[in-house]
């Protein structure tokens, strides 16, 4: 297997694909944004349930200020969360913004443009047609119409109306769900002190963060030896408590490559992207699970999750797709020729400039950096101030 990153990326989408049709679950309505949801949800209730009104002033029927400067009786204040008793002839009411228009009245005068009496009358100084700042029951949404269809990325705004409408609840699909496996015998978790030749495992709180912040439930993340027995079993666990396994390191052309050797066996597909970092890759399903397989190099596995696994993963969980922009490079880029390489780039007033070398270890310089400078395959060199494709890192 060698590919282009595109079609590479396009083998990860299909294998993912079936992952949209995930069992759905309720989830309380503040708890809902980030999420999709799986049917559309028509309002329950008028909104404005009742008409109210717009403004602090005076409810009053627009025909009684035709004449302007006029004086009326004021019948009773009526304040927000009140019940609003009918309006006299002739006369106003005061009423608070939100709290009903008694029956009678059609417009409110905003109490800017009016003056108590010492007499407890109110003088209007400028006239008003009936509906102005009135707000009318279901001129927002009318019960039984939609609300928000059915496969929306639920936004804060969704969040908002459905609580305006009085729903606790909204169905959604269920998060994905990932299993994260580090490989390698070297790796010891980051707390205990490092002995000769070991290192301590980044990729698999690297990976288990980039999947929360695109949505994803971690079920768990855990690390396998080099021993394919070992790792079996950790993979046949992970595919009866999730949707997907992300595998990182033992899957190049070392003696002791693990993950190759436990799932290409088993129909796994490992070959080479014309890519750098992420050139070595892996793709596999078991017991009906996706298994994606990226290279161990820390920043290889971060790009290759980038790549190939955000974007989808992103779909999925109804969140926005991280869109790339074109800034010009601040400095000089050289390139592979035949492979599309990403590198890591600063954001420096209205430009992006490099940010180390092209080396696949440096997982403290890519902290420095917060894009990826795509370049393509064609390309070997970029000349500064040239434009160039970066992507949020
Ligand atoms: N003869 C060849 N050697 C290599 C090739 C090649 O084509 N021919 N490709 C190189 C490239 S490119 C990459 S990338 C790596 C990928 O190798 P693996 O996926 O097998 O990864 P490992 O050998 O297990 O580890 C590579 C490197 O990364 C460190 N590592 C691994 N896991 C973690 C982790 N969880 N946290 C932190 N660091 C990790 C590991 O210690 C190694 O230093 O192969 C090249 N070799
Ligand atoms: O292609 Mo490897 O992923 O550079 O380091």
């Amino acid at each position: 297997m060698t590919r282009t990153v595109d079609d590479h990326a396009a083998a990860v989408a299909g294998l993912l694909h079936p992952l949209a049709a995930r069992p759905v679950e309720p989830v309380p309505v503040r708890l809902a944004a980030g999420r999709r949801n799986a049917t559309e949800v028509r309002s329950p209730a008028d909104l404005p349930a009742f008409r109210n009104s717009q403004m602090d002033g005076y409810a009053v029927r627009a025909q009684s200020i035709a004449d302007v400067p006029v004086t009326l009786p004021v019948d009773a204040t009526v304040a927000a969360g009140a019940v609003a008793a009918p309006l006299s002839a002739g006369a106003a009411m005061k009423v608070m913004t939100g709290a009903p228009i008694p029956a009678g009245a059609d417009c409110v005068v905003p109490v800017e443009d009016t003056t108590r009496q010492p007499d407890g009358h109110v003088r209007i100084e400028r006239t008003r047609a009936a509906g102005e700042y009135v707000r009318e029951q279901g001129d927002d949404v009318r019960a039984g119409a939609l609300l928000v269809p059915a496969e929306t990325g639920l936004r804060p705004r969704h969040v908002a109306a459905l609580a305006a409408v009085g729903l606790t609840q909204i169905e959604v699909y269920r998060r994905v769900r990932a299993v994260v496996i580090t490989t390698g015998d070297e790796l010891t978790p980051a707390g205990t002190p490092l002995r000769p030749g070991q290192v301590y495992d980044s990729n698999g709180v690297a990976l288990a963060t980039y999947l929360a912040a695109d949505g994803v439930e971690v079920v768990t993340v855990t690390h396998a030896p080099d021993e394919p027995e070992r790792l079996r079993g950790l993979l046949d666990d992970a595919a009866t408590r999730a949707d997907l396994v992300l595998t990182s390191g033992g899957i190049s052309m070392g003696d002791f490559e693990v993950v190759k050797a436990t799932l290409q066996p088993l129909g796994g597909e490992f070959g080479h992207v014309a890519m750098q970092p992420g050139g070595p890759q892996g793709l596999s399903v078991l017991h009906g699970i996706p298994v994606l397989s990226f290279p161990g190099n820390p920043v290889s596995t971060v790009v290759s999750y980038l790549v190939f696994a955000r974007p989808t993963l992103r779909t999925l969980a109804g969140l926005d797709p991280v869109a790339p922009r074109t800034l010009p490079l601040l400095g000089e880029l050289n390139s592979t020729p035949g492979k599309r390489q990403f590198r890591r780039g600063r954001i420096a007033g209205h430009g992006v400039e490099p940010v180390a070398g092209p080396g696949s270890h440096l997982i403290a310089a890519m902290a420095r950096a917060d894009v990826l400078i795509d370049l393509p395959a064609d390309v070997t060199a970029v000349a500064a101030g040239s434009d160039v494709r970066v992507w949020a890192l």
